[in-house]
């Protein structure tokens, strides 16, 4: 029961205890921590396959089921670091490896961190998504071309304040939704990573005014007790055919 209540304890409840408490914390969160990778199947398995983390198999689940990575495709990773996403996409967009004779994608993966260099990846990190810039170096990078795949699993810092960081997550997404309309081709698909929160219907409902299939997906690989949801938005109908623009534009 300790166990339980130091290891959801978050950051700021931390502040508030006294030293030899927080230290306490700490211990039985990192111990809470380790467990749960020692036991975790994905760990094991990112570790086998070489991905820099368990996530990918989120990623390889949701294009399992719904096929948006296909070979020739340009994608762009938004919030890619350390780079488990884009090792799957660099797979599935030049189909088997680098060597075949399928046409070969293109992977752009950016992150406000460093990314390690990835083979067959354009890397472009410590690049702060939201700041404009950032965005003009991928469209001036595409010079032109549109793309058929943007996905986001972008994530703030976690402040511990419920509200605050709901509200700084749901940012990100409306910032890849509306770079997403805007450096897509007809047909794209959109994929955003968000909490579980009030916010989620309304994103929902605002991807569908430019997508024409918009689900929402949680993988067997997302962690049962984690919040974490993707919202999945395919054929993107381009910006003519769509609803009332000038709100998200
Ligand atoms: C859950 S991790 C992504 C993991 C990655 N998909 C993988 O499979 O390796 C979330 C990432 O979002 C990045 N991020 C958060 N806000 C960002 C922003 N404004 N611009 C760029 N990256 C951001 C963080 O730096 C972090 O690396």
């Amino acid at each position: 029961m300790l166990l339980r209540q130091f290891s959801t304890c978050s950051k700021t409840m931390r502040k508030v205890l006294p030293v030899d408490l927080k230290s306490k914390t700490k211990t039985i969160s990192s111990q809470h921590w380790l467990s749960r990778q020692l036991s975790d199947p994905y760990v094991e398995k990112a570790k086998l396959l070489n991905y820099r983390c368990r996530s990918a198999f989120k990623l390889i689940e949701i294009d399992d089921r719904f096929k948006i990575l296909h070979p020739g495709d340009i994608v762009i990773d938004c919030g890619a670091s350390p780079g488990s996403w884009t090792q799957v996409a660099v797979k599935r967009v030049n189909s088997d490896g680098l060597n075949n004779k399928l046409p070969r994608g293109t992977v752009l993966a950016l992150d406000k961190q460093q990314i390690y260099p990835i083979k067959g990846a354009t890397i472009f990190g410590n690049m702060d998504f939201t700041v404009p810039e950032s965005q003009k170096k991928l469209f001036d990078y595409l010079n032109g071309e549109k793309v058929h795949v943007v996905i986001s699993d972008m994530a703030p810092n976690a402040t511990g304040v419920r509200d605050l960081d709901t509200e700084n997550i749901i940012k990100l997404c409306y910032a890849a939704l509306r770079f997403a309309l805007q450096i897509s081709r007809n047909n794209a698909s959109l994929l955003v990573k968000l909490w579980q929160c009030g916010e989620l219907k309304i994103l929902e409902n605002d991807m569908a005014r430019y997508y024409s299939n918009v689900k929402v997906v949680k993988p067997n690989s997302s962690r049962s007790d984690s919040t974490e949801i993707f919202l999945l938005g395919r054929n993107f109908k381009g910006l003519k055919d769509s609803l009332s623009t000038s709100v998200l534009l």
